[in-house]
């Protein structure tokens, strides 16, 4: 693709989404630019990935045809405010943080900038990530196209409308952290049986791997594949009755919930 990309901020989830770039090759090193505040970060990314890094965010924005706003969403008014007189009209913004709405980030810049609203996840590191965009009225199918080429070469990606956007979080964005609990779990019981730890994280993490691209690939339904481990008077069964009465599934659906309401207070500002 021959356009610049910048990211304004380069911590866990920027430079996630510049590796799984340049591994995937869709971009090389040399259009793609970043900003960080600390020379520990501006020095580590320069090494690391080879692309051009400083603090300057106003030149950063003026060079840049795409432009993904990678700050925490507290610093997204300050550095929109730091830029909007900088980037050219045509310059598409993509802005990565929960609870920031299309509409927010047009009345932040004061103009009709094209932006792209979107939920990448950290597993777009290892080239496995999920990203989820929302496009405004601005942008153009061939600038939606180019912002999934890139998104689609760290993972999959869906486009939806953008009443959903506060969901996504719970689904996709924030539910590695709640995956990654799931396993820490299952590794401590391992190793109150005396499992060795390293061990125990490979076959729980391989279990959840291999589980999830089986809803992916087979066409079964969840339940099915569930019910396809479970023989009659086994182990399985056993730790199934044991989960259900300790509530995993309502916990789950607590904590996506949790994990929604406070997208969309956001949302609305709060
Ligand atoms: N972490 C995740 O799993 C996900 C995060 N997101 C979203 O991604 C965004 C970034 O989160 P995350 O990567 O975790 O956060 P980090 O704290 O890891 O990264 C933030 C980056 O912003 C830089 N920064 C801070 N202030 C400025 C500034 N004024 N100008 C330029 N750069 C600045 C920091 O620089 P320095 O390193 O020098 O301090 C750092 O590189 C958030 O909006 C979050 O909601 C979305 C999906 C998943
Ligand atoms: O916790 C957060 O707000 C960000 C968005 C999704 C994952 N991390």
């Amino acid at each position: 693709m021959n356009k610049k990309i910048g990211f304004l901020g380069c911590g866990q989830m920027g430079q996630a989404m510049i590796h799984g770039m340049v591994k995937a090759g869709v971009v090389p090193a040399n259009q793609i630019a970043a900003t960080a505040i600390t020379d520990e970060t501006i020095d580590f990314v320069a090494e690391e990935y080879g692309i051009n890094i400083t603090s300057d965010n106003k030149k950063l924005a003026q060079e840049s045809d795409i432009l993904f706003l990678a700050v925490k969403p507290y610093i997204y008014k300050e550095v929109i405010e730091e830029i909007k007189d900088e980037i050219a009209k045509d310059t598409v913004v993509v802005t990565i943080a929960a609870g920031v709405t299309l509409e927010a980030t047009k009345k932040a810049f004061g103009f009709n900038v094209k932006v792209i609203r979107s939920m990448p996840n950290t597993p777009s590191l290892v080239g496995a990530g999920m990203s989820v965009l929302c496009p405004n009225e601005f942008v153009t199918k061939e600038e939606l196209a180019d912002v999934l080429e890139i998104v689609e070469s760290f993972g999959e990606a869906e486009v939806i409308a953008e009443k959903l956007m506060d969901v996504v979080p719970s689904l996709s964005g924030s539910s590695p952290a709640f995956v990654y609990m799931f396993i820490e779990a299952m590794t401590d019981s391992a190793v109150q049986q005396g499992f060795p730890r390293d061990k125990a994280y490979k076959l729980a993490s391989q279990a959840v791997m291999g589980a999830a691209k089986m809803v992916l690939e087979s066409g079964k339904h969840p339940g099915q594949l569930k019910d396809d481990v479970c023989t009659p008077g086994g182990v399985t069964i056993d730790a199934v009755a044991a989960l259900e009465e300790s509530g995993l599934r309502s916990s789950v659906i607590q904590g996506m919930t949790a994990c929604t309401n406070r997208a969309r207070e956001l949302s609305k500002g709060e």
